[in-house]
């Protein structure tokens, strides 16, 4: 069985693929001091729980945080006795070369969200990735990642709003009643709602705009069904798009070297 793991820069997740579907997902914080022993027994603890026996042969990392990728190395060497795939070394084959100025170091995040989203979608598409950074990520006709945008994120916003004006609490985001807020936490609600849905939109048109053929948008990660519910932004919206693109990579790489 294949073990893939998304690293963000807030949320790290596990996904185990038992050759047909991913039979289980764990989600845990991101922490670069936590060790080998300590994510083996976070991991088989929930296994255990949720009934289930794997096998695990294959281990497949993309991480934002690179300091995380040590000890993710260890705990599938000392473990699965398995030498890892790290989307974004040198030794990590990919179906298509990023075309990006040089020198610049792509999120793996968004190589293989792009990887993902063309094996299912083919190409000519902008993936949308809500996580600790909202990313914008063009995948040309042939599957190449070629750029894209980089904005804060949902939380990042927020919690910078709230960090940075002494009034302003902690809030979480969720839909407004309304736009006009008649309270602190409805204003910035408000804000964090409407604004980010005028900067999806507003970027993908432009996007879409300097990019000369039509485009298919598709959005990932927990938050994109809340803010399509608030306009059409997305053809699609699919929560495991990293995972399959994880997929999808470790399949190159074995039918490749
Ligand atoms: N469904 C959801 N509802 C509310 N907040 C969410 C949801 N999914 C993720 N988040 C929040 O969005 C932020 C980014 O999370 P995540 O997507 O895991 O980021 P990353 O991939 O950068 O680690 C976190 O603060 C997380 O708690
Ligand atoms: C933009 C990101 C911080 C997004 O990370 P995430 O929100 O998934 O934690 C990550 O893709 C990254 O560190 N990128 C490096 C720069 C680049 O992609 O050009
Ligand atoms: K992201």
């Amino acid at each position: 069985m294949l073990l893939c793991i998304d690293c963000g820069n807030t949320n790290t997740v596990f996904s185990v693929w038992d050759g047909e579907s991913f039979v289980v997902t764990l989600r845990t914080s991101t922490e670069h001091q936590r060790t080998a022993d300590q994510y083996f027994v976070w991991f088989s603890t929930l296994l255990r729980h949720n009934g289930l026996e794997t096998d695990i042969t294959d281990v497949i990392i993309s991480s934002t945080v690179p300091r995380v990728v040590f000890n993710l190395r260890v705990f599938a060497d000392r473990y699965f006795g398995t030498r890892p795939i790290v989307v974004g070394r040198p030794d990590c084959l990919l179906p298509t070369q990023p075309r990006v100025d040089g020198g610049t170091q792509v999120g793996p995040d968004r190589l293989v969200n792009s990887a993902g989203a063309y094996d299912r979608h083919g190409g000519d598409l902008i993936v949308v990735d809500f996580g600790t950074a909202t990313t914008f990520d063009v995948v040309a006709e042939d599957g190449a990642y070629v750029g894209g945008v980089i904005a804060p994120g949902v939380n990042t916003s927020l919690e910078a709003l709230h960090q940075n004006a002494a009034a302003l609490p902690h809030v979480d985001v969720t839909r407004p009643q309304a736009v006009i807020g008649t309270n602190t936490v409805a204003c910035m609600q408000s804000g964090i709602f409407w604004g980010y849905i005028g900067l999806v939109r507003g970027i993908c048109e432009r996007i879409k705009g300097e990019y000369d053929k039509s485009m298919r948008i598709i959005g990932t990660g927990g938050l994109a069904p809340l803010f399509s519910s608030g306009d059409v932004l997305f053809d699609t919206i699919e929560d495991d798009l990293t995972m399959h693109g994880l997929l999808v990579i470790h399949r190159y790489n074995k039918e490749n070297t």
